[in-house]
């Protein structure tokens, strides 16, 4: 488990994290996500260890990261796929990570062969395509077996088949009980990937919840459906409480009625119905939606 408690990272005059608290729960893949500059890889080295919080605490499993001893058991992370000496193979690379941090070998190959790297792992890393160098990060958190992962825009530079393994990788990792987050400032990267969310804005907590509910509450959802007497459908709704608009020919796009009810009404008053769909929130126009105001603000600010 993670745990963000009120905290603050400030370089200088500009505070990158503000006033921060949220936690992330083993066996979900968690998404974080926010606009760029948003404050999300500042949290990420935080969680680490890598830069400590100006005031407030962050914890991994109850302690801070650095209390940990021999790190990737614990918490395995992919922060940038570049930061890998590109003279060294995948194995040497590996390798070097598992003696200086007590893992048995064998988990290297163990490791290579997890993400589809065992052809290449004799092979310089600085030979490798974005996508690689991501797949070799993620080989790297997963080296010490540890019960909490961390990735900083891992879908980044992966061709489409690479994407979907990504997803099914993350979605075993929390079935098996891990911790998995994720950053991205794209919502589309989560849609399919993650379960829960924690979004933020210019460092501060805009929402933490199931996806399902953030999509559910930032846009009501409405009811599309085609009928040939569709004028008479309309007046119908509207006088049952609905909010109707045209949508192309013979369509109605409905809010505040659900399909079912909208059926039954049919029904009752024998109108025809060709289409009668439910159509949910999009994630992104929530998305967009939620953070709108701190991108205008930054925007603003031309940084
Ligand atoms: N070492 C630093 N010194 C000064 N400012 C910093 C430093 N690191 C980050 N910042 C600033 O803090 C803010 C948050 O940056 P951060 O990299 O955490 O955002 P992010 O959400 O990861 O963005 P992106 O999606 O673009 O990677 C930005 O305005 C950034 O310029």
């Amino acid at each position: 488990m993670i745990e963000v408690n009120s905290a603050t990272k400030r370089y200088g005059s500009k505070t990158a994290v503000d006033n921060l608290s949220f936690t992330v729960r083993p066996g979900h893949v968690t998404g974080f996500l926010g606009p760029n500059g948003a404050g999300k890889t500042t949290t990420l080295r935080m969680i680490l260890g890598l830069d400590a919080p100006t005031a407030g605490t962050v914890t991994v499993s109850g302690v801070p990261f650095r209390t940990h001893r021999r790190g990737l058991r614990h918490v395995g992370a992919l922060l940038d796929a570049h930061h890998v000496h590109g003279g060294r193979s995948g194995t040497a690379h590996l390798s070097a990570l598992a003696r200086s941090n007590g893992i048995p070998l064998r988990r290297v190959d163990e490791v290579l062969r997890e993400v589809g790297l065992t052809d290449v792992a004799r092979r310089r890393v600085g030979g490798y395509s974005l996508g690689m160098k991501q797949r070799l990060g993620i080989a790297t958190a997963l080296l010490g077996d540890p019960p909490v992962l961390l990735f900083d825009e891992p879908i980044n530079g992966m061709d489409p088949e690479g994407v979907l393994w990504v997803r099914h990788l993350f979605r075993r990792l929390a079935a098996q009980g891990r911790t998995v987050f994720l950053s991205s400032h794209l919502m589309t990267e989560m849609e399919n990937t993650a379960d829960e969310l924690v979004v933020i804005g210019q460092g501060r907590l805009l929402a933490a919840e199931p996806l399902a509910r953030f999509a559910a509450r930032s846009t009501r959802p409405s009811v599309v459906l085609r009928s040939p007497q569709a004028d008479e459908l309309a007046a119908l709704l509207v006088a049952a409480g609905a909010r109707v608009e045209p949508e192309g020919v013979g369509g109605l796009a409905v809010t505040g009625l659900p399909a079912n009810q909208i059926g039954i009404l049919a029904f009752d008053n024998k109108i025809v119905l060709q289409e009668l769909t439910t159509r949910s929130a999009s994630l992104e126009e929530a998305f967009m939606k939620l953070t709108a105001d701190s991108v205008e603000y930054l925007a603003g600010q031309q940084r």
